[in-house]
């Protein structure tokens, strides 16, 4: 049976004496690579399998010196992998310069330069007839990347292609990203020389088009990295606006779309970006094992979901206490949300304490100067663990990382191929661990039925002495947030009522009231009489003011300020004698609860 992928190329083919034979030989994936070209009309294909491939970069044709300069001297790259074999000498070749593409290869098999070189090629070649002094440098070319991390990973690596070539020729390579500040950012990428390749995540780079269009007038070139997340639900309005947008000021002449994952919904999506003609390359075939045959992958089964984090420990304690000297630990735990990062986070810190590594967390919970500062030192700690949502499960390169684990299933099969592909990069080894509850074997089916091959499976069984310590720094961890977020609404309290003219030690004391209720409230402020007496005494402002201003405070703080708090006829005494108040001045402030009928009897008896 044809796959759909290959029927779909048969009902496109008028002629299908042509390639009948050869689709379906390919289809049973017996060619372990194969190009499929789309030639000028749709209805036309033709299916070729490409001879020998130059591995050398300076076998390239139209390649710029500068550049293989920098290939050669600064990434001291040797040969072109698969995919920039397939590639880079197609999209430099005279007669198909300027094609657009859609490439599929394998994770970490040197993608990102095969779409930088050739945009940088063509920026080359436009600045030959442009006088750049006299130029106001604005955009040329656009790569899109779904991840903050991943677009100043991708600037970062064509800002090293580009490091031979001398500055005045040199294009500008900026990056655009969301969380951090729009001002100075506009500055550095606009102003101080201007941009002629601009790196972006959607949403920043939308609200850029939404103030001046304009400024983009020139892109001729579009890339989108992890093609198939840019055009899935999550960002689909995004990039639709983008487009929109885009097609007001200017002509894209190029679409490069690039990923490990091309399912054949995106297919359909990305032709209407990438119009009529284009080329579809995939580095493997639809039998392939689509993760990399370098990375052994495991699975490890619990009980129950709340199970999970007993085994990724004792995993994590067996393989640190096994690592050998000159042979690093590093691993990525990838959970499904920020939460469970922050949680995971705090337990891992305090269990794996004894072995004295870099633990960090990284998520969208996290500012965008943390998320880089983590990201940084797990990049340069031999031995580390960086605990992570899915904002680094695509496309993020960090040499050496030994182990990936997952904690439940992944968002999809897709995603589960990007967080595994963070390991076994350009050549090198790696271990994918994947912790699923038996209520999650539907995902493992689904794997395996992608043809991903799993080496080992099996039940864990609990520990007890380990499941006893988890529970005693959950508890830890407990208290911890409960304090955190105590001292983080005081914060907030304090900033909001700054303003109110007690200044910031009447709303802390207001704040901290809102904590207790009706009754509680009273004996909260009688409890804390000390500190309210050092702010009398600062102020010189009598019990009765300060009480006042307590209750306002109650009120500024959301419950209305004309209702008074009940107190009992304890607490009503209590603050006659502290605060030395009249029976006046305690009903003008609290309505002093009814006496009960025990009350009433225990006094008629009497
Ligand atoms: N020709 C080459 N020779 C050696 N190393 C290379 C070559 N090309 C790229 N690399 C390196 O391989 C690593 C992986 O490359 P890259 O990040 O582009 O992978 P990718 O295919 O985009 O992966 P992903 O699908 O995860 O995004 C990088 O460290 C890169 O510098």
């Amino acid at each position: 049976m044809p796959s759909s992928f290959t029927l779909r190329v048969l009902l496109r083919t008028r002629s299908s004496a042509v390639m009948s034979s050869k689709a379906l030989f390919l289809a049973r994936g017996q060619i372990a690579e194969r190009i499929r070209w789309y030639s000028d009309t749709k209805s036309s294909v033709a299916v070729r399998k490409e001879g020998r491939l130059p591995a050398r970069f300076d076998a390239v044709a139209n390649l710029n010196n500068y550049i293989l300069q920098s290939i050669s001297r600064n990434l001291k790259f040797k040969e072109m992998t698969e995919v920039q074999q397939r590639i880079l000498p197609f999209l430099l070749a005279d007669k198909t310069k300027g094609t657009s593409a859609l490439v599929q290869a394998k994770t970490g098999t040197g993608k990102t330069v095969a779409f930088m070189i050739p945009v940088i090629q063509a920026v080359c070649d436009i600045f030959e007839h442009e006088d750049l002094g006299r130029r106001i440098r604005r955009p040329l070319a656009l790569v899109i990347s779904p991840t903050r991390e991943l677009a100043y990973q991708i600037s970062d690596e064509a800002r090293k292609l580009c490091s031979a070539i001398p500055p005045g020729e040199r294009p500008m390579i900026k990056a655009i990203v969301g969380g951090v500040s729009r001002h100075a950012e506009e500055q550095r990428v606009f102003s101080h020389g201007g941009v002629d390749i601009l790196v972006a995540t959607p949403g920043r780079l939308l609200d850029y088009l939404n103030e001046d269009a304009g400024r983009f007038r020139n892109v001729q070139i579009k890339v989108y990295d992890e093609a198939d997340r840019l055009l899935d639900q999550g960002f689909a309005r995004e990039i639709s606006e983008i487009r929109s947008r885009l097609e007001r000021v200017t002509e894209i002449k190029q679409m490069l779309m690039f990923s490990a994952t091309v399912g054949n919904g995106v297919v359909d999506i990305a032709e209407q970006e990438l119009g009529k003609k284009y080329k579809f390359i995939r580095t493997t075939s639809e039998d392939d094992v689509p993760t990399h045959l370098s990375v052994p992958q495991s699975v490890i089964f619990v009980n129950k979901l709340s199970d999970h984090f007993e085994p990724l420990v004792s995993m994590l304690r067996k393989h640190l206490n096994e690592a050998l000297p000159g042979t690093p630990f590093k691993a990525v735990v990838f959970l499904r949300t920020g939460k469970e990062v922050d949680h995971f986070h705090f337990l891992l810190y305090h269990l794996l304490r004894g072995y004295d590594i870099p633990i960090m967390p990284i998520s969208s919970r996290l500012s965008q100067a943390a998320r880089s500062r983590n990201l940084e030192k797990f990049k340069t700690s031999p031995t580390s663990i960086l605990v992570a949502s899915d904002v680094v499960a695509r496309g993020v390169d960090v040499k050496d990382i030994s182990h990936v684990f997952q904690v439940g299933r992944a968002m999809g099969t897709d995603q589960y191929i990007h967080r595994v592909g963070r390991t076994g990069r350009a050549g090198k080894s790696g271990q994918g661990i994947l912790i699923l509850s038996n209520k999650e074997n539907d995902f493992y089916e689904s794997l395996r039925s992608m043809q991903i091959k799993f080496s080992d499976k099996y039940q864990y069984t609990s520990d007890p002495a380990l499941a006893t310590e988890i529970c005693q720094v959950a508890r830890k961890e407990l208290e911890w947030w409960q304090n955190r977020r105590r001292e983080e609404e005081l914060r907030m309290l304090e900033e909001k009522y700054a303003a109110h003219k007690q200044g910031n030690k009447i709303a802390r004391a207001a704040a901290e009231l809102t904590f207790a209720k009706d009754i509680d409230v009273v004996k909260t402020i009688i409890s804390q009489f000390g500190y309210y007496r050092s702010v009398i005494s600062k102020r010189d402002l009598s019990s009765r003011e300060i009480l006042r201003d307590i209750v306002a405070g109650i009120g500024y703080l959301g419950l209305d300020p004309n209702v008074k708090p009940i107190i009992d006829r304890k607490t009503s005494g209590l603050l006659k004698n502290k605060l030395a108040l009249t029976d006046k001045e305690v009903s003008e402030f609290f309505v002093e609860e009814a006496m009960s009928r025990k009350d009433k009897g225990t006094k008629q008896n009497k």
